[in-house]
């Protein structure tokens, strides 16, 4: 049997954590684990497909491998939801904050493959959010967080195993994560 890997995409909001996942679903076929989250979703954001929306009390209902508070609000990932995306490819997507990151590679050692997503300037990211459709008050919230502050940096518990890509262009951006497919021996339509 061939051996199961993560890519966990991690890094700060905006930095385009969800835009390489769905590039990895749609051109290598790589399925994303859906985690569970108590934010309310945002415009063209559906249900079972960008995140299993929970209230505060149906969140705390389900199993976790990991679950974090994030500028207000909670997220986790289970265990299910892992084996249903790794039941369908040997690869596997996860969009993570750096906390649960790090708790993926002490779970999972080098199974799991971090891609730690960064731009050179952050004053992109603003405008990115605003683009998104992201509220102006949850925007505030967000960039005042001490999370997305963290999130800027690569954890030094990630370093030795992450791919950093900095994605200020996406075409740059995109030709590295492909170069990176490359290495892993993985093909466009894996699975
Ligand atoms: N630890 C952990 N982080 C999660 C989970 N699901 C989402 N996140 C992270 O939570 C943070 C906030 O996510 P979101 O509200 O969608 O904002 P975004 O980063 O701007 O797309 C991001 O860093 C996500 O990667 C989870 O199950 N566990
Ligand atoms: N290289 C890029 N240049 C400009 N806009 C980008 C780039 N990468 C992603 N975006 C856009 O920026 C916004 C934030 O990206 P997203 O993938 O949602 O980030 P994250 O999941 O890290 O919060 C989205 O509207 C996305 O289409």
């Amino acid at each position: 049997m061939l051996p199961q890997r993560l890519f966990v995409i991690t890094g700060a909001t905006g930095t385009g954590k969800t835009t390489v996942s769905h590039y990895l679903t749609k051109y290598y076929q790589i399925p994303r684990v859906i985690t569970h989250t108590t934010r309310p979703p945002r415009p063209n954001e559906k249900n079972g497909r960008a995140y299993y929306f929970e209230t505060p009390t149906s969140f705390f209902t389900k199993h976790y491998i990991e679950y974090v508070k994030y500028a207000d609000y909670y997220y986790g990932s289970s265990r299910e939801a892992l084996a249903a995306a790794w039941h369908k490819c040997e690869y596997a997507s996860i969009v993570l904050d750096t906390k649960g990151a790090i708790t993926y590679v002490e779970a999972l050692g080098d199974q799991v493959i971090p891609l730690f997503l960064t731009v050179k300037h952050t004053t992109a990211l603003v405008t990115r959010l605003a683009k998104r459709g992201d509220q102006q008050e949850m925007i505030r919230r967000r960039l005042a967080s001490a999370e997305y502050k963290r999130d800027l940096q690569l954890p030094v518990q990630l370093a030795r195993q992450a791919e950093v890509i900095v994605n200020d262009e996406w075409a740059t951006a995109r030709a590295q994560i492909d170069a990176i497919m490359g290495n892993y021996g993985i093909k466009k339509a894996l699975c």
